[in-house]
């Protein structure tokens, strides 16, 4: 087993760690009523089992004003286009029906889009009471779990609202990986390759030379471990220093201006890792074109996204003009001028000393996506 600790939260690692849910949600919040929430998927494959440890622990369900027991899971549809205002309000009026108060928590069992959303319910659930992420998809366990940024989309741009909301726990089970089909597996892949190309050459050096390992058939614990927990010492690394993304925390946002924005104008028709996987090479390419990067190091990107299944050029039937408009909603905007967190090489990024944001005149945005 493996512990980090991060604003608040307890980052504990180890493979089989399902079945000590219960047991650990009990020791951090002795007393409260519990609410696991998953996405109908997930939900089919682990609920029964999450539940159960919740129960043998001791741990009470809400209870509506009646006195009947609560139901202990709480579903929605499972998919970025559920990540909404929409669902994040059934999932509340639901919870609140259920009889959960400020004397309860929540456990968001699933993949990025349960843990955004239920951390935001959780988040503004009577102005906030304590959640748990016990992430199921890899994109879950090694980026969006960690750190705290909770939200939804809207129709104007993805993330748009949200809040930055701690979990006291985050508990990570590596071996419910094999439940998850390949396409999904490669989404993560997409973030761990980011945190690669941010901070550590040799973690990208070792993605690459592990694919087969990582997507061919079951991966075995020692691989699984390995991947998830180098990428979460490099998230935790980078967010222990800057929480609220004033600075730093920046960089975990590189391939996501571009990448948010494709998701944005198809509808979400592209996952997130398959988007940031595009957005990654075209802003290498941004900042290759503006003297920041070394040479090649977009083609580098290309390579590696492109041998673990992910896509590397813009989806057929977008126009490079429609992307920078989406670009527009990023969060990164400042005085109207949307700044990218760009490479300088392979594990390092431009900015340091600068806040990590570069202002780029959309002309430049334009005419590298016409030419990518
Ligand atoms: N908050 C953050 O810092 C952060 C970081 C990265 C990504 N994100 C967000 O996360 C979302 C993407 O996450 P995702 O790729 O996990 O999407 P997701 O939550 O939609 O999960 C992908 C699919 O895999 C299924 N699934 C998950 N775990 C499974 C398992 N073990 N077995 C079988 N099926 C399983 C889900 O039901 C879903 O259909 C996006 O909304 C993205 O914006 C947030
Ligand atoms: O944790 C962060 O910070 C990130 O930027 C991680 C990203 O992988 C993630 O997709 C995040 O949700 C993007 O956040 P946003 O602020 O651009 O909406
Ligand atoms: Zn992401």
């Amino acid at each position: 087993m493996t512990t980090l600790a991060l604003h608040g939260s307890s980052i504990e690692i180890a493979p089989g760690a399902l079945a000590s849910l219960g047991q650990r949600v009990a020791a951090l919040h002795p007393g409260r009523r519990v609410a696991i929430v998953a996405d109908a998927q997930v939900a089919q494959h682990y609920a029964a089992k999450a539940l159960a440890s919740m129960v043998a622990s001791g741990m009470a369900l809400g209870s509506t004003v009646g006195g009947t027991v609560a139901p202990g899971v709480f579903t929605f549809p499972a998919g970025e286009q559920h990540k909404t205002r929409d669902t994040w309000a059934k999932l509340t009026d639901q919870l609140i029906a259920a009889g959960h108060r400020r004397d309860s928590v929540f456990v968001a069992l699933g993949g990025g889009v349960t843990g955004d959303l239920v951390g935001f319910v959780a988040a503004t659930y009577l102005r906030g009471v304590p959640f748990v992420q016990m992430p199921t998809s890899l994109t879950a366990m090694i980026d969006a779990a960690i750190g705290g940024k909770t939200g939804v989309d809207t129709t104007a741009g993805k993330n748009l609202v949200g809040a930055f909301h701690q979990p006291s726990l985050v508990l990570i089970d590596p071996r419910l990986l094999r439940t998850l089909p390949p396409l999904q597996l490669r989404q993560g892949l997409a973030e761990a390759i980011k945190h690669g190309v941010i901070v550590d050459a040799s973690y990208f050096a070792w993605i690459a030379a592990s694919l087969r390992d990582i997507l061919d058939g079951e991966i075995d614990d020692a691989t699984a471990m390995r991947l998830v927990q180098r990428s979460v010492e490099i998230k935790v690394g980078v967010v222990a220093q800057d929480e609220r993304e004033g600075d730093i925390r920046k960089i975990l946002n590189f391939g996501h201006t571009i990448g948010h924005a494709i998701e944005h104008v198809t509808g979400y028709g592209i996952p997130h890792g398959d988007a940031v996987a595009i957005g990654m090479v075209a802003e290498a390419t941004l900042a290759e074109r503006l003297g920041l990067a070394t040479p090649g190091l977009a083609d580098t990107i290309a390579t590696v996204c492109d041998a673990a299944g992910l896509p590397v050029r813009l989806p057929e039937g977008v126009a490079p003009a429609e992307i920078v408009v989406a670009t527009r909603s990023d969060k990164k905007t400042r005085g109207g001028v949307v700044e990218y967190a760009l490479p300088s090489a392979l594990g390092a990024m431009a900015g340091a000393g600068s806040g990590y944001g570069t202002a780029v005149p959309e002309a430049a945005v334009l005419e590298m996506l016409q030419h990518l």
